[in-house]
């Protein structure tokens, strides 16, 4: 079983989750390749044959992290096809915002929107994301386990 966690970050909170997802999944059989979306390209989400899950926060006025610009760009323009491709997105932000894990739920939407299965609903976790984390590790695994036979 394998696993791609794509991670978008600016002081690295989304990367920390990110390494704690692929600790766990160690320990649980799973091969689990973690990936920066600074320097990835849309065209990369063609090619997994398994499940991925994307962590990213939002920055200024409900935007991506500043070096995801371009990759959350061309996931907006690009009209490849996800049908067959599963994942869930966990967003990062802080609820003091208006535009609360708007990249999150935008990335989600446009995944969505070119034919992929959210395979566990979108969650967002705020200021608090370190405690929150725990519950959404939980329910991942858990579904992990549903869907997919992994080990808990
Ligand atoms: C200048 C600044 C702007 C931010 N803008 C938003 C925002 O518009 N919406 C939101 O939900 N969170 C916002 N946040 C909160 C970050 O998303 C949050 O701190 C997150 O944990 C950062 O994760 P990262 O280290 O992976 O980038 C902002 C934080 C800062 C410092």
């Amino acid at each position: 079983m394998k696993l791609t966690v794509f991670y978008g970050t600016e002081t690295g909170n989304a990367k920390g989750l990110a390494q704690k997802v692929a600790k766990k999944g160690e320990k649980n059989g799973v091969e689990v390749d973690i990936v920066d979306l600074a320097s990835s390209e849309v065209s990369v989400l063609e090619s997994i044959d398994h499940p991925f899950v994307v962590i990213i926060s939002t920055w200024d006025d409900g935007a991506p992290p500043p070096k995801c610009v371009p990759f959350c760009k061309a996931l907006a323009e690009t009209d490849l096809s996800l049908t067959g491709k599963q994942y869930t997105v966990l967003a990062l932000g802080d609820t003091e915002y208006p535009l609360f894990c708007e990249c999150g739920k935008q990335v989600d939407a446009r995944l969505s929107a070119l034919g992929a299965e959210a395979v566990m609903p979108r969650t967002d976790l705020g200021a608090d994301f370190m405690v929150s984390y725990i519950g959404w590790s939980k329910n991942f695994w858990k579904t992990m386990a549903k869907v997919y036979g992994v080990k808990k």
